[in-house]
Order: structure tokens, then C-alpha cells, then sequence
């Protein structure tokens, strides 16, 4: 019996005979599933409910199962507070969270939003591709690991491939869609219809270490922390430079803390890995880490964090 529980109705992830069989650009998937449902993947599965599919979100146990519930649901009441014509019973009766990977069975999409370790993804990926349906889509939201790596060990290759969403989801206009070596054209071309769906903007990249995004951005959120090691200038006037020098709406230091500093980490030391020694993560970075200062979600990073995480 699924342990998956309706967040306000008795809705379920989509049956087979309601999936989308014939998948049209600029089509929002009937159903899609969520796997993990931290920062990421509650604002995916928030794009997703507001475009009208039904989202399954697995995770690892109950507890999180149901801190992964409240954040969507004060998301999506963020959304209805700013737009009154959106029905929130409505768009929540098509949420589902739990722990129990069935709730995959009726999917279009997969979207893996578990933790940056390689490992964790392998194994989160594996536990999805068993569960849904041959045909659906399955996708990794990492930030840095090589699709083509992760698409190795994959049953269907084919239709794999890398959706990389942006933090704030809802506040962002971005979706990277990684191409793997294996990936089938037409897997790329309704991913890119999906997104569009969701009113953000796709970009097609080749597979590569940090893609187009993380490769950049972390390059710059690496060597502020750098130069707040050295001393250079205070964290506030780091970010002045880039906000008010550069019109960044961040800066980059504030960026760590919103991403999350583990999360960077463990994106810098992928790309230490893959491109070598210019990602090299700075001591403090892993110092503030090892410390638990982990940015806004911890309420304490480069600058201290009282508002609602
Ligand atoms: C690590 C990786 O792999 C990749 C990454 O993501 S790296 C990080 C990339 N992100 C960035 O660099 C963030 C840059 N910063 C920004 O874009 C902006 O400063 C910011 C969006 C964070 C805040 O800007 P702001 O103007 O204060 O936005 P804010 O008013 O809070 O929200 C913007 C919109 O999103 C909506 N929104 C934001 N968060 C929301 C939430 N949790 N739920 C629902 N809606 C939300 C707001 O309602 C608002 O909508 P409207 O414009 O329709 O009113
Ligand atoms: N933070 C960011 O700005 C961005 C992050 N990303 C990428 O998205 C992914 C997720 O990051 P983020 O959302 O920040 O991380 P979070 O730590 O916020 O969320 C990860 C979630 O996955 C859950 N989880 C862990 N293991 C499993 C498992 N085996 N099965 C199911 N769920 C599991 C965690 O549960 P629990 O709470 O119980 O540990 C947690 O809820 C990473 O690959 C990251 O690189 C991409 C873009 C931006």
C-alpha cells in the first residue's frame, strides 16, 4: 500500500490513461514525479503544480516527507497571495508527498532533486528508474555532475537527461536542459516544451563539468570567499561591487548563502574534480561548512539570516 499522502484531496499522480501519450511542445506533463523535496525540489514541484500537473513528491522519510508538504504549501500561498485568480485547494489537491516510490508509477517526468553527492544521485536514480513507467522522462537537477556519468548506469539513456532548475524557482526565468551524449533529440525538444510551460526559458547545453551556469557562478562565489579570506574588503562590500559595480541583483556572497554553503561545496569540489585546481574549494568555505553555517537555510552564513527560510 502506498504510504504517499493527498495534501489536501484524495488526488493521485495521474493514471495511465490521463499521462499525456502523445507528448506535444509547450505541453505541461499530465503528472510528474519529484524526488527529494528540499529547497529544489519543492520549488520544482511548486513550477509544476502552478502549470497544472500533478506532482508526486518522494522522500526519504516521513518527517521530511512532511517538512517538504509545508514548504510547497507556503509557497504556493505565496503565489496565491499574489494572484487571488489561483485556486489554492485546487492547485495543493493535485500534491502528493510520502515516501513510498510507487507514487511514480503514472509519471511523464522524474526530476531528481536529492543532495550534490554522486553516490546518493546513483542510488536515488536507480530507486526512480524502477518505478516509472518505460516511456517517461527521467531528469537530474544537479548542478555539476556529468550527465553522461550519471547516464552510465542508466536503464534507458535515451531518455535521460539534466533539467537544471534556478534558486529562487519561482522568481526564476531559467531552466538549463543538459544534453547527454545518449540523449534522444526528441526527449530534448519536449523538455524544452515543458519548460516552456512553465513560462521559464530553456537553454540546451552539451554535457560538461558545471554546464554553462555553475562553471561561471561558482567560479565568481568561490573567489569572493577567497578575497574575504585575504581581507580584501567586508562581505556587505564584496557584494556592493558586483550589485551596484556590476547590477548583479546579488552579490555573490549573499548567493552562497542563498544556494546553501554545503551545496556549494559540494559543487566545488565536483568541478575541483573534473577541471582541476581553480575550483578548488577556499578553507573557509569548508571551515564555515564543518561548522553548520550553512547559509539562510541554517540562519547564519556570511550574514546572519532572521526572515522566514
Ligand atoms: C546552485 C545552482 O545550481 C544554480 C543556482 O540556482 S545559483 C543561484 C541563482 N540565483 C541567484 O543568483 C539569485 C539572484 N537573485 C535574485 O534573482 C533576486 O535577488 C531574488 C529573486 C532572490 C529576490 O528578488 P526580489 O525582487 O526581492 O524578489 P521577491 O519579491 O522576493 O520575489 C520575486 C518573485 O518571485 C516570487 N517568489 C519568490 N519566492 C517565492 C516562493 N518561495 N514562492 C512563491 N513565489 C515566490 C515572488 O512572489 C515574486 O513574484 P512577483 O514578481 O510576481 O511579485
Ligand atoms: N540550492 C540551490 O541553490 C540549487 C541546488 N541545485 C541542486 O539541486 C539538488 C538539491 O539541492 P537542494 O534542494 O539545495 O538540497 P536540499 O538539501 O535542500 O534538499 C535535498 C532533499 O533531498 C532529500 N533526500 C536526501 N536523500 C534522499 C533520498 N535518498 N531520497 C529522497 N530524498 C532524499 C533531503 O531530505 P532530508 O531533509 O531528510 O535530508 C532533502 O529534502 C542538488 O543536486 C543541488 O546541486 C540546483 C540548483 C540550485
Amino acid at each position: 500500500m502506498s504510504e504517499q499522502s493527498p495534501s489536501s484531496s484524495d488526488a493521485h499522480p495521474g493514471t495511465s490513461s490521463e499521462r499525456s501519450g502523445t507528448r506535444r511542445p509547450d505541453h505541461v506533463p499530465a503528472a510528474i514525479g519529484v524526488l527529494g523535496g528540499g529547497r529544489m525540489g519543492a520549488g520544482i514541484a511548486h513550477a509544476f503544480l502552478l502549470a497544472g500537473s500533478r506532482v508526486a513528491v518522494v522522500e526519504r522519510d516521513a518527517a521530511s516527507a512532511d517538512a517538504a508538504l509545508q514548504r510547497i504549501r507556503e509557497s504556493i500561498r505565496r503565489s496565491v497571495a499574489r494572484d487571488p485568480a489561483l485556486n489554492e485547494v485546487e492547485i495543493t489537491g493535485r500534491l502528493t508527498t510520502g515516501r513510498d516510490i510507487a507514487a511514480f508509477a503514472v509519471v511523464d517526468l522524474v526530476i531528481e532533486a536529492v543532495p550534490e553527492d554522486r553516490e546518493l544521485k546513483e542510488q536515488a536514480l536507480a530507486r526512480a528508474e524502477a518505478a516509472m513507467p518505460a516511456d517517461a522522462t527521467l531528469a537530474s537537477n544537479t548542478s555539476s555532475i556529468s550527465i553522461d556519468d550519471l547516464a552510465a548506469s542508466r536503464r534507458r539513456p535515451e531518455r535521460f537527461l539534466g533539467l537544471h532548475f534556478f534558486n529562487p524557482v519561482p522568481a526564476s526565468a531559467l531552466v538549463e536542459i543538459v544534453r547527454g551524449a545518449a540523449t534522444d533529440t526528441a526527449i530534448v525538444e519536449n523538455a524544452a516544451g515543458w519548460v516552456s510551460s512553465l513560462g521559464k526559458t530553456p537553454i540546451v547545453v552539451t554535457d560538461s563539468p558545471g554546464f554553462a551556469s555553475s562553471r561561471l557562478g561558482v567560479m565568481l562565489g568561490l573567489e569572493a570567499i577567497r578575497m574575504l579570506e585575504e581581507g580584501v574588503a567586508s562581505a556587505v562590500d564584496i557584494d556592493a561591487a558586483m550589485t551596484l559595480g556590476y547590477r548583479h541583483p546579488m552579490g555573490p556572497l549573499r548567493t552562497t548563502d542563498v544556494v546553501g554553503l554545503d551545496v556549494r561545496l559540494g559543487i566545488a569540489e565536483e568541478l575541483e574534480r573534473t577541471l582541476g585546481e581553480r575550483f578548488a574549494p577556499p578553507d573557509l568555505l569548508r571551515r564555515m561548512v564543518a561548522e553548520g553555517k550553512l547559509g539562510r537555510k541554517s540562519g547564519e552564513g556570511f550574514y546572519a539570516w532572521n526572515e522566514e527560510r
